[in-house]
């Protein structure tokens, strides 16, 4: 297995309150891993990690290293990291503003003026998110008049036109109705293709539908990690299968 992405022997606090605990996970390139556990276990700390978004939090200290390519991230340059390893918030955080400029925004922050190359990247990243053939018509029109499957797509494509190499998702269909669901998780298969995807789920319908692995955590600490059948049939830990099968606590 060739890991993109791996923490090892990471722990987080925020002020006195540990969050996680030694945590070596390995996240295999172009594949989709879920994490999955009890509410509070520290998923989204992990995830908020990879991309360092925890910097954000005076109260946060980590320890440990999050080897990308065998470079520590918490060594890099935090705006750099987050155009190669993009987030994908539990809401759909459009800005308000045109469909076009969303899509646009990033790449112009990182330099780009020439508005054939930028009206190339909107078109590769809305087609990207399967978003294309929906918007097309309407480009220059509110992002805000979308619907809340949509203005996720929008967000899945935002991430994309900076090109990045991981993409990481915090429960990125908890505010969305079914038919947006399934959307989204066929969009997730087809991004494995190009991207190495992280997602945070307290689905586990879902994490078995659209990972390849899964992790399980529980109060801070990764009891196993593996193939994503295994995790739901067979799991090597007791604790795991407890949790699988609904008879957890
Ligand atoms: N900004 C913060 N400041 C202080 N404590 C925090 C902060 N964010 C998270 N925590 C604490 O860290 C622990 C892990 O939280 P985290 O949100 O990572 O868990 P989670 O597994 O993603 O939970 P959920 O499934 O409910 O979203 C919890 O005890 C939480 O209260």
């Amino acid at each position: 297995m060739t890991s993109v992405i791996q923490t090892q022997h990471l722990n987080l606090s925020y002020g006195s309150k540990q969050a996680l605990f030694d945590v070596d996970f390995p996240f295999e390139e172009k594949k989709v891993t879920a994490l999955i556990g009890p509410s509070g276990c520290g998923k989204s700390t992990l995830l908020r990690c990879l991309n360092r978004m925890n910097d954000l939090i005076p109260s946060c200290k980590i320890t440990g290293e999050i080897l990308f390519r065998d470079a520590n991230i918490l060594d890099a340059d935090p705006v750099e990291l987050r155009k190669q390893i993009g987030m994908v918030f539990q809401r759909p955080n459009p800005f308000p503003k045109s469909i076009y400029d969303n899509i646009a925004y990033g790449p112009r922050a990182h330099g780009e003026r020439d508005s054939g190359k930028l009206d190339a990247i909107v078109e590769n990243s809305l087609k990207g998110a399967a978003l294309w053939d929906e918007v097309k018509d309407r480009l220059h029109d509110s992002a805000l008049g979308l619907s809340g499957g949509q203005q996720q797509r929008l967000c899945i494509a935002r991430t994309l036109a900076v090109s990045p190499e991981i993409i990481l998702m915090d429960e990125p269909c908890s505010a969305l109705d079914p038919i947006a669901t399934s959307k989204i998780e066929t969009l997730i298969t087809d991004l494995k293709e190009k991207y190495t995807v992280i997602i945070v789920t307290h689905n586990m319908q879902q994490a078995a539908r659209v990972s390849d692995t899964t992790g399980f955590m529980y109060l801070g600490k990764l009891v196993e990690v593996d193939e994503t059948k295994k995790i739901f049939s067979n799991p090597a830990e007791e604790l795991t299968e407890r949790y699988v099968t609904g008879r957890f606590g």
